[in-house]
């Protein structure tokens, strides 16, 4: 567990990055504290692994500053405390899972337990066999696996989940809830955005170079989100519509459904026939609902715009 709650686990302060005359980020600032969990998400070369990549060392920002630990990335002193888990699973012909799981083991101060990180990743069953000859979701829970080996503070997770199974997810996003428990600052991109909620604390939308929204999912969904009131009642769907003219109404089966960004005020004006309505039920949008309506929004408000690249 991380004392001192002041210290910053990331910084980004005004960074850009580009590849050749491809500008991937732009001018982007980002401070992650002790115990954070992020969820960095964007469309497909939205510049989410970039980030990664910016804040393990292995790429050079153009201009601006990467602070990690608060220091420039890469420390020696940086493997006893970071884990990472790249989109690249990690295997190696003819070493055994448990020989591998060993040797990393080895390079860390203080592992994890052997038979902890069995657990957590789920490999007991395949500890035996060497490491190639692993399925494309246990290739990925080894990888998790090599992360974890050191107990970081600090873990960086790029679509963790990609060829797992359902019970593989479920078994993995639970793992990640203990160790939010724990205090750990985790940075994760995903695409299954469903998997995220109830998991992060923070959300980073990467757009076009930007950061176009950083805040909880609560927030996101108070700025963004629609809700969908349903109900069920006897009443024909015209007698409805006189109580609320402005709203797109579906009924099937003498069931309602309406989706409004004011869900107040839609119960103000069914108050009328209130005790006509039964079952009645406002779930605000998922985050992928959000995501996509704000994707569809910035390609229509892009469009005709000049590339920059
Ligand atoms: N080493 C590189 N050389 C040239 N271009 C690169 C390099 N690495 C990434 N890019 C480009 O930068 C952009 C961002 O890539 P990045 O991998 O960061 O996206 P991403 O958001 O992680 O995407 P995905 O969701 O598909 O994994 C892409 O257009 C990619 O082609």
């Amino acid at each position: 567990m991380i004392k001192n709650e002041t210290q910053t686990m990331i910084e980004l302060k005004n960074v850009s990055k580009r590849f050749g005359n491809h500008q991937v980020l732009k001018d982007i600032n980002l401070t992650v504290k002790p115990g954070e969990i992020v969820g960095l998400i964007g469309e497909n070369g939205a510049g989410k692994s970039t980030i990664i990549n910016l804040l393990l060392g292995l790429l050079q920002a153009s201009s601006g500053e990467v602070s990690v630990l608060g220091e420039a990335p890469a420390q020696e002193s940086h493997k006893q405390k970071l884990g990472a888990m790249l989109q690249e699973n990690v295997s190696m012909e003819s070493i055994k899972v448990r020989e591998l799981l060993t040797l990393v083991r080895s390079y860390y101060a203080k592992p994890l337990l052997y038979q902890e990180l069995l657990e957590l990743a789920d490999l007991t069953s395949v500890q035996a066999m060497t490491s190639d000859k692993l399925s494309g979701g246990q290739k990925r829970r080894l990888t998790f696996a090599l992360a974890m080996a050191g107990d970081p503070d600090l873990l960086f997770l790029d679509e963790p989940t990609v060829g797992m199974d359902v019970n593989s997810r479920q078994h993995f996003w639970s793992k990640i809830e203990q160790m939010r428990a724990q205090g750990k600052t985790i940075v994760v991109t995903n695409h299954y955005l469903d998997e995220l909620e109830g998991i992060v604390s923070r959300l980073l939308i990467l757009q076009h170079g930007v950061f176009s929204f950083d805040g909880t999912l609560a927030e996101l969904q108070q700025q963004y989100a629609k809700r969908t009131i349903t109900f069920e009642s006897n009443l024909p769907l015209v007698k409805i519509y006189e109580y609320l003219p402005d709203v797109n109404l579906k009924e099937k089966d003498l069931q309602f459904s309406l989706k409004t960004s004011d869900s107040d005020q839609a119960l103000r004006q069914l108050a009328p026939i209130l005790t006509q309505l039964s079952n009645i039920t406002i779930q605000p949008d998922s985050l992928n609902a959000i995501f996509g309506n704000l994707t569809k929004q910035t390609v229509s408000h892009t469009q005709g715009d000049v590339q920059d690249d």
